[in-house]
């Protein structure tokens, strides 16, 4: 299981503890510490020569009396406070024995996932939250598909568990066809539930009512800043395909991004792979949650997770077959 690289900034294991129900546990730092006052997830300061699960394990003990009996990486950051460079290795706990307790007089809640704000913990947890907010899979529209099969396909997908968090791209239609379209998915994806990002205009998504944009090249380059009159929880998301268009979605404050392409694809046979190193290398320079993109079936989601990324998405093989295929 990959873990974060051992740098200088602070290291830190943060667990994000869950229970059957869907909560995770929150506790609130004291008041004469740093970041004092904020609610966090328990964890601690990995002591020198210590490993990610020896801290985990330490710190677990020390601050709740639990021991952790199963966990998986969920997203590596590292963040610039004004007094302190920290560098959290986030983990996800399944399972684990004991009941918590504040040990160290620290209060404690259990909050159901998406009753978590953001406004309430240190900065650095933004990313945090948003992934775990965040599916797996990222689907996103091939661009053979015509405005009909388009709607065919989303139908016949949208009732599938698997399938909460879509892309409407169609570089293919001019911008009315477009807008026309995005209306009917997004009355569509509203019926389900699913959360639909549009490949266009940030306006034009925040106009129609999208639950967010997707930035492409172009896009991102030109990006100066959310639009006036977003939703605080309109997604902004990037495409990236190296260090310098990462660099520019930090700085566009994106909520995640979609890295490519990670393995040779039919769409386009003569680009080179990053591969997963690379992916990995881009994922630790993030500061949000990371698909990896190109050749990705659902069958890669446990190879991109143990990568530093959030899962997959796909063009092709990340869609689940419809009856007009
Ligand atoms: N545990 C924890 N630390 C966090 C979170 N978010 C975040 O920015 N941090 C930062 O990570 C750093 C280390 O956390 P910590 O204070 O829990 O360390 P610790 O348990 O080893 O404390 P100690 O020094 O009293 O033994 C702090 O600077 C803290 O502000 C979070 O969600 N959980
Ligand atoms: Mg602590």
């Amino acid at each position: 299981m990959a873990t974060c690289d051992d740098r200088s900034p602070l290291p830190v294991v943060v667990a994000v503890i869950m229970d059957d129900q869907g909560r995770c546990l929150i506790t609130r730092r004291p008041q004469d510490v740093h970041q004092g006052g904020r609610w966090e997830f328990p964890g601690g300061k990995r002591e020198p020569g210590e490993s990610r699960d020896q801290a985990l394990t330490r710190e677990l003990a020390e601050e709740l009396g639990i021991t952790p009996l199963s966990h998986e990486p969920l997203i590596c950051l590292t963040h610039d406070y004004p007094d302190l460079q920290v560098h959290l290795d986030v983990v996800r706990v399944t399972d684990f024995q004991g009941t918590p307790q504040g040990l160290e007089g620290q209060p404690l809640k259990w909050v159901p996932v998406q009753a978590l704000d953001a406004r309430n913990f240190p900065k650095a947890n933004r990313p945090i939250i948003r992934a775990l907010s965040l599916p797996d899979r990222y689907l996103i529209t091939p661009d053979h598909w015509d405005p009909e099969q388009l709607r065919v396909h989303l139908e016949c997908s949208l009732g599938d568990p698997a399938v909460s968090l879509v892309q409407l791209r169609a570089p293919q239609l001019d911008a009315g066809a477009y807008a026309a379209l995005a209306e009917d998915a997004l009355a569509l994806c509203r019926r389900q539930g699913v959360r639909l990002m549009l490949n266009a205009d940030p306006a034009l998504a925040r106009d129609l009512g999208a639950d967010g944009v997707h930035l492409n090249h172009q896009r991102l380059c030109d990006w100066r800043g959310r639009p006036s009159g977003l939703a605080s929880d309109f997604l902004v998301a990037a495409s990236v395909h190296d260090e310098v268009s990462m660099t520019q979605a930090r700085q566009a404050g994106c909520d995640f991004v979609v890295v490519s392409p990670v393995a040779p694809t039919r769409t386009h046979p003569g680009a080179a792979p990053l591969g997963w190193t690379r992916f990995a290398s881009l994922a630790d320079q993030a500061a949000c949650p990371v698909y990896a993109l190109g050749g990705m079936t659902p069958e890669d989601i446990p190879r991109a997770r143990a990568h530093g990324g959030q899962g997959v998405a796909g063009i092709r093989g990340v869609w689940p077959a419809c009856s007009s295929d």
